[in-house]
């Protein structure tokens, strides 16, 4: 339906072969580890806003963290931050996605089982007409944000005037070799900024969600990450990107989140074999449709025994009694962690997916997770709420939405910022991260 949908426009639906390729090369531009280092001052800006917006309004976290990833994907994209979920931008984005995941459910469409239906003329399908409808809508608003920065770069006295984004790259790009880059329509061009709000902005937020749930139900691990925090940042700043590297426990707070809980739960957008195989005895023709169960994969006790404990001493990577600075309680089962075989991928799990699809957003991904979540648990403390009787509240960890990409169902937790000192620095350094976000103004509505 994907298909019909984007006419084959939108990189999350296309076919292996030369487009995808061009699409391909054009994401890893913005994406590739040395572009990626110029939009922490974003990412850590937008981190800062998170947690000062978190102090006033503790209930609302999961619209905050929204408006947070949007606000990244969108000031790469397109040099433009976003103040507000409420937006014009992104309600319009927001139809677009619901639309497209409704299209997305297995069976609702006839032409999923057989595919000729989709060659039908549009008289005689009128469900495909309403289909192509808003795949025209989504492509004509794609393109009004890609001219929008090409009339900033038309009118701007310099170039470096206009903010740095991925749609400014791609144009100036396409301007001195429209041989590579000019090989998309105008519409096909305009997709490639516009895929990084759909494939990036919800998955970054649902997985914080899901961190956040897990840090409720699981005070030791939040008591140890804030010993870390405490013992190598202090009390007198922010972390900073440049803490990564003596921030172990962290990191691997953030992939073992990502490892519990894998957003895209059947591997992403489905895949198709190009040759015909025969695994384990079964024969898989060509073109048969593949959804990859990253939920089993990330939830294997062979690489993660004990797969349902939430414990971050799985992705230490050293052993945690040199880390003195951790409680004695959270290293306890560091040994019970311990798997007969280790899963092959780099990143230790599955969820950014696997071989040439894997997510060309993963150190984008990588980065707001740990410094949202370095920041927010700096700052904040995070607990169940209390039932009438004063007891503290059972979470269903389990309790998740449907569909291709899961996020926890809404839930009540009580945020207490850490102190008064802490308060006090957050105020301070949000001042500052106003002043970087200055840089991206929000489209005007
Ligand atoms: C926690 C956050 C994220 C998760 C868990 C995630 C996961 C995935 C997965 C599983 C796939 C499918 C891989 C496959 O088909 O084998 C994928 C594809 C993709 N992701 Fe991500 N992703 C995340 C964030 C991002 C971000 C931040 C961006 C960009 C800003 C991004 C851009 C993309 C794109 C463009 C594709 C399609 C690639 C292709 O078909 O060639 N993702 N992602």
């Amino acid at each position: 339906m994907g298909e019909l949908y984007w006419d084959n426009a939108g990189i999350l639906v296309q076919p292996y072969g030369k487009e995808w390729q061009i699409r391909r090369r054009m994401l890893h531009q913005a994406l590739n580890p040395s572009a990626l280092k110029l939009y922490k001052p974003v990412q850590e800006a937008e981190a800062a806003r998170l947690c000062r917006a978190l102090l006033d309004q503790p209930k609302s976290y999961e619209g905050l963290i929204d408006r947070f990833t949007s606000s990244v994907v969108f000031s790469i994209a397109y040099g433009h931050r976003i103040d507000s979920m409420g937006s014009n931008v992104i309600r319009q984005r927001l139809e677009f996605m619901k639309y497209s995941a409704s299209l997305n459910v297995p069976g609702r469409y006839l032409a999923e089982s057989i595919p000729w239906l989709k060659h039908v003329p549009n008289f005689l399908a009128p469900w495909k007409a309403e289909i192509q409808r808003h795949g025209r809508e989504e492509a004509a608003t794609n393109v009004a944000l890609l001219r929008r920065v090409q009339d900033e770069l038309r009118t701007a006295k310099s170039p470096s005037d206009v903010p740095d984004s991925l749609s400014k790259l791609l144009l100036e790009a396409r301007e001195a070799d429209p041989t590579t880059f000019g090989v998309l329509s105008e519409r096909d061009f305009s997709f490639v900024p516009a895929s990084l709000f759909g494939a990036g902005s919800d998955t970054t937020a649902s997985t914080l969600c899901s961190a956040i749930l897990m840090l409720v139900t699981n005070p030791h691990v939040q008591a140890a990450a804030h010993a870390e925090l405490d013992h190598v940042v202090g009390m007198t700043r922010l972390p900073t990107f440049d803490d990564e590297k003596d921030l172990p426990y962290l990191k691997a707070l953030c992939n073992e989140t990502l490892r519990i809980r894998p957003v895209a739960v059947l591997g992403g957008t489905p895949h198709a074999n190009s040759v015909a195989d025969t695994y384990k005895g079964y024969y898989i023709p060509q073109g048969t449709t593949i959804l990859s169960n990253s939920w089993a994969i990330n939830l294997n006790p062979t690489y993660y025994p004990n797969p349902h404990h939430f414990n971050p001493l799985r992705f230490l990577g050293v052993d945690p009694q040199t880390l003195s600075y951790l409680p004695k309680f959270s290293i306890e089962d560091f040994a019970e962690m311990s798997p007969p075989q280790s899963h092959p991928a780099k990143e230790g799990h599955s969820s950014f997916g696997w071989g040439r699809r894997i997510c060309p957003g993963a150190g984008l991904a990588q980065n707001s997770l740990f410094i949202a979540l370095a920041r927010l648990l700096w700052a904040f403390e995070f607990r169940p709420v209390r039932e009438d009787n004063g007891a503290e509240r059972r979470y269903d960890t389990f309790a998740y939405t449907q569909g291709f990409n899961i996020r926890p169902q809404p839930f009540e937790c009580e945020v207490h910022v850490r102190s008064e000192k802490h308060r006090q620095v957050l105020m301070a350094e949000a001042i500052g991260a106003e002043n970087v976000m200055d840089r991206f103004p929000p489209f005007e509505e």
